[in-house]
């Protein structure tokens, strides 16, 4: 298939040498004559298509700048970054029109951002995801129990190509977006992505790294190829298949192909799978964790599953944004995968976030949020679509973003878990061993749906706190992080942002204003310094003070009323920790056998 080699914009499939067959002509109607009277000059047009098409005025063919100039000055490396950002107006405009005109559910709403609807799937599938097993990825990837690499075969993989690819050809036009991934020049990934919804389309602008005309111009062959006919299911009958939807990999033939769900999420962490393939090789670690950056250069990373703060917590006004969501470390520091952050909407307000509540602004993809149907104000509140309401931005639109993407060694690796049961500490201080212990946990636990009622947390466990893209066995990216982390003495923290005062149901959710402070009190250094206790259970090093934060919510078991539930709690949750953890007892972390057995002490002991 070829490119329309401008990115990003529309793309019609020749129709020569693929049928032969002549084009049908319609007949003029009556209601497509455009009406003339005598009254005026009139138009030069005889049907409504002649007259729209006096509208738009043809544009010279441009030739694209080969080296960006000002005034004859080559600019410098900074300028053309941030030009490289910069989205041309009429390719978003272009983009919008297309949504609106074709997309059911596509809206400008009053912050100018484009409403679109993702259809029946509002969230990931990770159950139908497939990758193909063969002689290399059969070496090198984590297959089996646990891991989220479902095999598929190469046939089947070329089955479901087919009908991708089919279904693409059978419509008039394609979005064809070719860009980047990684802001590490050496480690760049060329990505195309070929779909067929103009909101997808500007999801992946936004979302991926942009290109320059220049560099547009000079592209290239991509390293990855996404397929994206997300309108068409698969074949429910076709081998390895257990639904209508299919999100298949290929990393031989470096290629994608999704059906059955429009989900556009799908995209973006179907290649931050493969960079967790590419990454590793390259004695890179990939991480699913924000990342950003002090006035003094000082680095923080965020891990944390869905839900958990990342995005929130990374995008702070007071410090430069590297990114929310995806990023590579390597021997020279940290850089961001994408070019854009994806925020959960649900319940934003303007007070608590005000960063993210201005990036939703003409440009941003709002994905099945609700709005006044006149006013189209958007009510943030509302979860009538889903609670999984989504904004997809450039990262420029958050003011303090640090462009290009990259930073130093990072200090702190924060992790966060929204724990619904109410007994982890608001912040703990980690040593390297227990960092890894959580790190290879993954723990969070979200109240999950909309039905009313209490209901009890459920615990997740996802190995690196993202099990859902890691392609290697967890314990690869451990060793990686703890080689990392303790060749640059970063410090590790966990960060409950999940309930205090009882679990979901009795206690609430701490205050974000809280755990802002307690993030503040990391970044400057100042709870370093702090007098420590340690909990009961899970070992954890716990502050008895704290700027901004009463100093009772610090230990969990002050904030429950009931000491013995609180007791029962603590258990039940180590309990579920140890019961994970079972399943790596038998593996060795790295080259250190010291630090593997330290690391299986980290846990609960009770
Ligand atoms: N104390 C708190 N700390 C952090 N977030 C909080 C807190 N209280 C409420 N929230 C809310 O929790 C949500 C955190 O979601 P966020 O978008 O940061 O998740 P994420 O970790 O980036 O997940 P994903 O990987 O799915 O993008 C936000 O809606 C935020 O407003
Ligand atoms: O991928 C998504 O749909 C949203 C996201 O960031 C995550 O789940 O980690
Ligand atoms: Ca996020
Ligand atoms: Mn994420």
């Amino acid at each position: 298939m070829a490119s329309n080699g401008v990115g990003n914009g529309e793309f019609s499939f020749d129709n020569k040498g693929r049928t032969g067959l002549p084009k049908i002509q319609t007949q003029k109607t009556e209601e497509n004559v455009v009406c003339h009277d005598d009254s005026a000059t009139p138009v030069k047009a005889q049907t409504l298509d002649e007259l729209h098409s006096l509208q738009k005025k043809k544009s010279a063919p441009t030739t694209p700048i080969k080296s960006p100039r000002v005034f004859g000055v080559a600019v410098s490396e900074e300028e053309r970054q941030k030009q490289q950002l910069q989205s041309p107006l009429h390719k978003l405009l272009e983009l919008y029109e297309q949504a609106i005109k074709y997309e059911k559910g596509s809206f400008i709403t009053s912050s100018g951002a484009l409403a679109t609807l993702s259809g029946a799937k509002t969230g990931r599938s990770p159950r139908d995801k497939r990758v193909v097993r063969d002689e290399t990825t059969e070496e090198d990837l984590w297959w089996g129990k646990g891991s989220p690499n479902i095999e598929m075969d190469e046939q089947t993989f070329l089955i479901n190509r087919e009908r991708a690819v089919d279904y693409l050809c059978s419509l008039e036009k394609v979005f064809v977006n070719d860009q980047f991934l990684n802001w590490d020049p050496n480690n760049r990934i060329k990505v195309r992505i070929v779909s067929a919804r103009a909101y997808h389309s500007l999801f992946m602008h936004n979302m991926c790294i942009r290109p320059t005309p220049e560099e547009l111009e000079d592209f290239g062959t991509p390293d990855f190829t996404i397929y994206n006919a997300g309108q068409f299911p698969c074949n429910r009958y076709t081998h390895y298949m257990t639904s209508s939807t299919s999100i298949d990999i290929n990393l031989a033939r470096r290629e994608m192909v999704i059906l059955g769900t429009q989900y556009a999420g799908e995209m973006k962490k179907g290649l931050f799978g493969v960079m967790h393939y590419l990454m590793p090789k390259r004695q890179i670690l990939s991480l699913h964790s924000g990342c950003n950056m002090g006035k003094e250069g000082d680095v923080a990373l965020f891990f944390g599953l869905s839900g958990t703060g990342k995005t929130t917590l990374s995008t702070d006004h007071n410090r430069y944004l590297i990114g929310d969501d995806e990023h590579c470390w390597s021997n020279h520091g940290v850089s961001n995968i994408e070019g854009g952050c994806y925020a959960k909407c649900i319940d934003l307000s303007r007070e608590k976030e005000p960063d993210i509540w201005n990036a939703i602004k003409f440009g941003t993809v709002l994905e099945n949020v609700v709005f006044e149907e006149h006013t189209r104000e958007v009510d943030y509140t509302d979860k009538s679509v889903t609670e999984n309401t989504r904004a997809a931005y450039p990262i420029e639109y958050i003011p303090n973003a640090k462009i290009p993407c990259v930073g130093p060694h990072p200090k702190n690796v924060i992790l966060l878990a929204c724990d619904a049961f109410g007994v982890l500490p608001p912040v703990s201080k980690l040593n390297l061993a227990q960092t890894m212990y959580h790190f290879i946990s993954g723990y969070t636990a979200l109240v999950a749906g909309t039905e009313d009622g209490i209901k009890e947390p459920t615990a997740t466990f996802s190995a690196c706190f993202g099990a859902a893209f890691i392609m290697l066995h967890p314990t690869k990216y451990a060793a990686m992080l703890a080689e990392k982390m303790q060749k640059h003495g970063a410090t590790g923290w966990l960060v409950n942002t999940g309930w205090s005062g009882g679990s979901y149901g009795s206690g609430s959710r701490i205050k974000l204003a809280y755990t802002r402070r307690i993030i503040d009190a990391i970044h400057s250094g100042a709870l370093l310094k702090a007098e420590y206790k340690k909990t009961e259970v899970f070992g954890l090093e716990i502050p008895t003070e704290l700027e901004g934060v009463p100093s009772e919510i610090l230990d969990p078991v002050n904030t429950w009323p009931d000491k013995k539930a609180h007791k029962d709690t603590l258990l039940k949750l180590g309990g579920l920790f140890r019961k994970n953890f079972e399943v790596f007892t038998n593996y060795k972390i790295g080259t250190d056998s010291k630090l593997t057995e330290e690391i299986l002490a980290a846990g609960p002991n009770f």
